[in-house]
């Protein structure tokens, strides 16, 4: 936070990377709340256009007056406009927002080559608009934070290293056992023991992933576990079975990605031994 405030504050954009889960988007968040302007969060997808960044007509309003009032007298007047609404980027862009551009490798070079302009040249291009002037120019207090998941980049990284080049790239991993502890307790209410039972459950099956080359489960998948077992009234132990079927719902997905070529008994085995080493 520290680092990349500093980064922010001299006016360079930030760029944290990372697996899914690490905490990219919250981090970004909160470095953005810290700015004390209004924040935008925008997510990257394939269908994201200049139009959507930009703005777009939306459609026609039209005006009629007719005028009859003197009975030998007909006046009629119509008018009709096209309306224009700003883009969500035009908006960040011409008021100073801190703008959160999440997943922003998943959206097409095309829509983020705009960025480059305002990066480099400080004006976001008005192309194909019919706006008068060709471009607006950069509010002094806009900035950007992107957030990325280096999973995605296939193919992807090339078309955009014009633009990661100016990026402060900062690689986020995942935190230390304490710090996840802290986070899983706060944000589900449950005791400092249970939470560190179950972060060490989710980091020990995370670990066998990330030998084989895959992310595995997040502190995402320890949240859940202990929400839903609160919620539940579930008791946080590797002898109970309902604990070790939750469990075993919440992390699959991910085993069985990382694990393509075992069988399903076998995976079923890692997350239930992991899971019985929680003491209760
Ligand atoms: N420092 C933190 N304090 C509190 N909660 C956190 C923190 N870091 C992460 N979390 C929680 O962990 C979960 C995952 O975080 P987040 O969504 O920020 O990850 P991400 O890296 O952006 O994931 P993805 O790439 O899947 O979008 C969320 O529920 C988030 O609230």
């Amino acid at each position: 936070m520290k680092r990349a405030s500093a980064y922010m504050a001299a006016g360079y954009p930030v760029h944290f990377t990372g697996p899914s889960g690490v905490g990219k988007t919250t981090l970004a968040l909160n470095l953005a709340k810290k700015r004390n302007r209004p924040v935008m969060l925008m997510h990257g997808n394939h269908e994201l256009s200049n139009a959507d960044l930009i703005g777009s007509f939306t459609g026609y309003t039209a005006t009629k007056v007719e005028d009859n009032y003197i009975r030998s007298v007909y006046k009629k007047e119509e008018n009709v406009s096209e309306t224009w609404k700003n883009g969500r980027l035009l908006e960040a862009v011409k008021n100073g927002y801190t703008l959160v551009y999440d997943e922003f490798t998943r959206s097409k070079p095309s829509a983020n080559n705009l960025f480059l302009s305002i990066l480099e040249e400080k004006v976001l291009p008005l192309y194909g608009t019919k706006h008068t002037e060709p471009f607006i120019k950069v509010h002094p207090e806009f900035s950007v934070i992107f957030t990325s998941n280096p999973e995605e980049y296939a193919g992807v990284y090339q078309t955009q290293e014009a633009l990661l080049d100016r990026l402060i790239t900062l690689p986020l991993s995942f935190l230390d056992l304490e710090s996840e502890t802290q986070i899983i307790s706060s944000r589900t209410g449950a005791g400092e023991e249970e939470a560190k039972d179950i972060s060490e459950l989710v980091r020990g099956l995370r670990e066998q992933c990330r030998k084989k080359g895959k992310e595995g489960p997040s502190l995402r998948a320890s949240i859940m576990i202990a929400q839903l077992a609160l919620a539940q009234n579930i008791e946080i132990s590797g002898k109970n079975e309902e604990f070790q079927n939750l469990c075993r719902d919440i992390v699959w997905y991910q085993m069985r990605k990382a694990f393509e070529k075992e069988s399903d008994s076998k995976i079923l085995d890692m997350i239930l031994s992991e899971s019985k080493k929680v003491q209760g």
